[in-house]
């Protein structure tokens, strides 16, 4: 298999402080790939080099065949979709005009802006000014921008965050279906509903190291207990240990009356990350 990312023992110091502690990942063409962690863990300084913003300064790393020496070069930019904090629109053009400059850097034709204006839901907005748009609205622009030039690899840095419900779920339906296109996507983020949901694979990030990376659903059976949550009627609550002297007792709880629900202590993607990391994912 032919890797579109291949990332091996990747470093990053800046100044004494070391930020990235030799993480490696591989991604397959189509795959999405979700880095979790905390603040400050080292999320964004892998996108950046991955973007060719920072230098590494360890590990070895290629994209879509293009070695790390050659990610600043515009064969290597064309073919990648950013969006991040730090990607910018014209706040006094209208959001078609802004398109139309990054189409022009591009070279994609003019009928590519309607349609991923629509896309977006944007398409009647687009007269408006770029400094007239909500928080939501200009993430959707940025997005028209990250994917006009149909990237073959997105990088998406926290591309929900602080966003309200209807964005946050268009936002999702357009990188399910960029995903079904084949678009390999890497992005990070707090919101463990969310990598759930879109990410393939998820590493999470603690301290510039890699504590756990697997699927969501092979990391929530592994941090499984081996309990059952019975929940009554009364609002009263047990944890009873799943094992054979408790067999009799489960067996029964299953006809009892006064049982709401039961159910099997299955951790969230937010509480594999504090059994591991033994913190909060803030
Ligand atoms: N340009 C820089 N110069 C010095 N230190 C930096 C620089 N960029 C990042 N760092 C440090 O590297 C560490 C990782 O930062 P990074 O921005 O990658 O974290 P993050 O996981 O993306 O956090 P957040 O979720 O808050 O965006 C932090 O300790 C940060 O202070």
């Amino acid at each position: 298999m032919n890797h579109v990312i291949n990332v091996s023992q990747l470093e990053k110091k800046f100044g004494k402080h070391h930020a990235l502690k030799g993480i490696g990942f591989k991604l397959e063409p189509g795959e999405v790939f979700g880095l979790l962690g905390p603040s400050g863990s080292g999320k964004t300084t892998t996108i950046r080099i991955l973007i060719g913003e920072l230098k590494k300064s360890g590990g070895s790393i290629e994209v879509l065949g293009f070695g790390s020496k050659e990610f600043t070069k515009n064969e290597y930019l064309t073919q990648i979709g950013i969006l991040s904090d730090r990607s910018a629109l014209y706040d006094r053009l209208t959001v078609q005009d802004n398109l139309q400059l990054f189409r022009r850097l591009y070279q994609v034709e003019e009928s590519v802006i309607d349609r991923v204006l629509k896309d977006v839901g944007l398409y009647n907005d687009r007269k408006k000014k770029v400094k007239d748009l909500s928080k939501g609205m200009k993430q959707r622009v940025l997005l028209c921008k990250a994917i006009m030039h149909k990237p073959k690899v997105m990088f998406l840095d926290e591309p929900t965050s602080a966003l309200d419900p209807a964005t946050t779920s268009k936002i999702h339906e357009i990188l399910e279906e960029l995903k079904a296109q084949g678009t390999t996507i890497l992005l990070t983020t707090h919101d463990m509903e969310e990598a759930t949901k879109l990410c393939d694979n998820v590493a999470l990030l603690d301290d510039g190291v890699f504590k756990e990376y697997g699927t969501p659903e092979s990391l929530r059976l592994k941090y499984k207990e081996d309990t059952m949550h019975v929940m009554y009627k009364d609002g009263k609550e047990e944890t009873i240990k799943r094992n054979v002297e408790n067999k009799e007792r489960l067996a029964d709880l299953m006809v009892d009356e006064n049982v709401l629900k039961i159910s099997s202590d299955y951790p969230s993607l937010g509480e594999v990350f504090i059994k591991v990391t033994g913190r909060e994912l803030v």
